[in-house]
């Protein structure tokens, strides 16, 4: 039975108000509270469920954002960091990162790795909690921007693009890493079977079923690699190119202004 589903504005909701219909999680502020209730665990299921897979597809997304020493980068839908620290490394001291997030708890697990880890460069890190759909920084701001795995999960990925296309200096790089909405209905069935058969069941251990299951919709009704371009370069982005990454479960944007 499809439960009645209230998108209260940005505010907590208590598991008990709150429920999915069929794994979907409509609107921001329920997404807002699912990457909170997961934070606790994100990295360690992520290297678990991925066998540490997607460090590598991170890495890639960073190289192809185009990020050099010296550079003022932001990272969209930053989480608990892993792009942001990886940004850091690549513009070194000399350089500034900002890791944007609308969740606390993300960003709270963020800021705890910041301290935790001593490297000098990380100093060059500052977190904001803040809308990917509405970015507090002026115009042509940033030399290079990275999203992992946030656009499928903002409500308005049109938007999130046109926020991020203007924050960008002109002639620079956004790089989109995110799980690939396959052509090849192969890939769709591994890449589904093994969110039925594994990630859920390893998340229900932690009593995240529900969560987990959320991404099975939101790749659903994610856009193919082809329409992600084709809405980059209606956007305004002068080249925009998909790259599929491991057979065709993930897939990453890279898109220029
Ligand atoms: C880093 C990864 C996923 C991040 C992530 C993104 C989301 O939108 C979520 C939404 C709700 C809950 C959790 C997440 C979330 O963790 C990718 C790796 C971690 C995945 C959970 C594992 C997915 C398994 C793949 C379908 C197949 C992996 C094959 C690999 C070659 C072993
Ligand atoms: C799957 S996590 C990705 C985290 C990190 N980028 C990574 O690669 O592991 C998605 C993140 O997007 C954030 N998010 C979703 N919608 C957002 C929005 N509209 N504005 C800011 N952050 C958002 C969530 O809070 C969550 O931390």
């Amino acid at each position: 039975m499809a439960s009645l589903q209230l998108c209260l504005p940005f505010s907590s909701t208590s598991r008990s108000q709150f429920r999915f219909s069929y794994g979907r999680v409509r609107c921001s502020s329920e997404r807002q509270e699912l990457f909170s209730r997961i934070a606790p665990v994100y990295d360690n299921l992520n290297d678990l469920l991925s066998f540490g897979q997607h460090r590598i597809w991170k890495r890639m997304a960073v190289s192809w954002s185009g990020a050099k020493t010296g550079d003022n980068v932001l990272d969209v839908c930053c989480g608990s960091g892993d792009l942001s620290f990886l940004l850091s490394e690549q513009v070194g001291s000399q350089g500034k990162v900002i890791g944007l997030d609308f969740s606390k708890n993300q960003l709270s697990m963020a800021s705890s790795r910041q301290d935790l880890v001593s490297k000098a460069c990380y100093k060059n890190i500052e977190w904001v909690e803040g809308d990917a759909l509405d970015l507090p920084f002026s115009d042509c701001f940033f030399d290079a921007i990275t999203m992992g795995y946030g656009l499928r999960n903002v409500v308005d990925k049109r938007k999130a693009l046109e926020e991020s296309f203007r924050v960008l200096k002109p002639g620079s790089r956004i790089s989109v890493l995110d799980f690939n909405k396959s052509t090849q209905p192969f890939t769709t069935a591994i890449q589904e079977w093994m969110i039925d058969n594994v990630v859920v069941p390893v998340a229900s251990g932690y009593g995240l079923a529900e969560e987990y299951q959320y991404l099975k919709s939101s790749i659903r009704e994610f856009l193919t690699g082809k329409d992600l371009e084709k809405l980059a370069l209606e956007i305004g982005f002068s080249r925009a190119k998909h790259y599929e990454l491991s057979g065709g479960l993930m897939g990453n944007l890279v898109a220029t202004r």
